[in-house]
C-alpha cells in the first residue's frame, strides 16, 4: 500500500485541506511526490583559469561517483552543426568560421574571439542563452535522479555570476607561469596566444580569493590527490536543512509550494 502520510506542516495544511473536499478522495499521493520539491541537493561550483586543471579535478569527482555537470561540453553541443547555437553564430561570424564539413572550425573562431574583446563578447552574447539553459536543464535531470551532490564545472563561473546557484564554490588555482606552460604544451599554442586565452579571462588570482575552496594545482598530480581527498569529504556532506533553506533551491520550493498551495485553495474555495 502506498505511504500518503504529509512530511511536514506546510505541505500536510494543504494536503488536509484537499482530503477534507474530496478532491483526493480516489487520489493515492505518495509520500515521495510530496518530498519532491523539498529534494536536497549541493550544487558544488567548480572553476579556475583555463588549464588550472578544473578537468583534472572533475575527472577525480566523477571517478568517485559525483555527477558532474561541464560547461564546456553544453559549449561545444551547443555549436554543432544545424543546431539553434551553431545558426545565430554563423549568421554573426559568417561561413568563412565553417569547415567544409560545415561544422564549426574550433581553432580558427578561438583565434578570433581570443584576439579581439569585442567579437569574443559577441560570441559570449549568442552563446549564453543555450549554455545557461543547458547547464539548467543538466542540473534540474541530476535532481530528478536524485542526486544529493553535484559538482558544475564552469570555467566561467565567476564572470557569468553562476556562483551565486553554487555552494562552495571550488577554486583550482595555478600560477600564471605554470597556467601559460601547460596551456602551452596542451594545446600545441604559442606564447602569444595562450597569453591572449588567459587575459581574457578573470585574473586567477581574483578568483582565489572570491572561493570557499581552493585547490593548488603547482605541484605533481600526487599533490592534487591529496588536497582532493580533502575536499571530497567536504563537499560529499549532503545539504543541512538549514542550507537549503538558504540557498536558491530553497527559495523555489518556497514558490512552488505557495503557488501549488494557493492554487489548490483556489479550486477548494
Ligand atoms: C571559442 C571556442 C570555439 C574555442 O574552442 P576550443 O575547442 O579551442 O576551446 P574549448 O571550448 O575547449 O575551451 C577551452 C577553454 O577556453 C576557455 N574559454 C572558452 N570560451 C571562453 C570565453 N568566451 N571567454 C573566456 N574563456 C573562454 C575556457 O577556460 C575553456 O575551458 C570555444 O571555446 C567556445 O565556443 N567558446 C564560447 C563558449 C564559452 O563561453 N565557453 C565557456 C563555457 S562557460
Ligand atoms: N598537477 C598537475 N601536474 C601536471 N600536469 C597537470 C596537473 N594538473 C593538470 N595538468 C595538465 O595540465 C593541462 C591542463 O589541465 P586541464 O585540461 O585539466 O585544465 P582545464 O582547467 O580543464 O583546462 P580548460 O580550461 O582548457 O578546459 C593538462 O594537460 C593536464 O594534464
Amino acid at each position: 500500500m502506498i505511504d500518503c502520510k504529509p512530511v511536514n506542516v506546510t505541505t500536510a495544511f494543504v494536503y488536509r485541506r484537499a482530503s477534507r473536499s474530496g478532491l483526493f478522495y480516489h487520489l493515492r499521493i505518495p509520500k515521495s511526490l510530496l518530498r519532491f520539491p523539498f529534494r536536497r541537493m549541493r550544487i558544488v561550483g567548480l572553476t579556475g583559469g583555463i588549464a588550472s586543471g578544473k578537468s583534472t579535478v572533475s575527472n577525480l569527482f566523477k571517478a568517485n561517483g559525483i555527477p558532474v555537470v561541464d560547461a564546456d561540453v553544453i559549449a561545444r553541443n551547443v555549436l554543432k552543426k544545424g543546431s539553434g547555437g551553431w545558426k545565430r553564430v554563423v549568421a554573426a561570424f559568417g561561413e568563412e568560421i565553417l569547415l567544409p564539413s560545415r561544422e564549426v572550425d574550433r581553432p580558427k573562431l578561438g583565434q578570433m574571439v581570443f584576439s579581439s574583446d569585442s567579437k569574443r563578447q559577441l560570441l559570449n552574447k549568442l552563446m549564453a542563452p543555450y549554455i545557461s539553459s543547458g547547464i539548467f536543464w543538466e542540473i534540474l535531470k541530476q535532481w530528478v535522479k536524485g542526486a544529493k551532490v553535484i559538482v558544475v564545472d564552469i570555467p566561467l563561473l565567476f564572470e557569468t555570476k553562476m556562483d551565486k546557484w553554487t555552494k562552495p564554490v571550488v577554486v583550482v588555482w595555478v600560477s600564471q607561469e605554470t597556467q601559460l606552460n601547460r596551456l602551452m604544451e596542451r594545446d600545441g599554442l604559442s606564447e602569444e596566444d595562450a597569453r591572449n586565452r588567459v587575459m581574457a579571462q578573470m585574473s586567477l588570482d581574483l578568483k582565489r580569493s572570491r572561493a570557499d575552496i581552493v585547490i593548488d594545482n603547482n605541484g605533481g598530480l600526487d599533490e592534487l590527490h591529496q588536497q582532493f581527498d580533502k575536499v571530497l569529504s567536504e563537499i560529499r556532506r549532503p545539504l543541512t536543512w538549514i542550507e537549503f533553506w538558504r540557498s536558491r533551491q530553497g527559495a523555489f520550493s518556497i514558490l512552488g509550494l505557495v503557488t501549488s498551495g494557493l492554487l489548490v485553495c483556489k479550486q477548494l474555495n
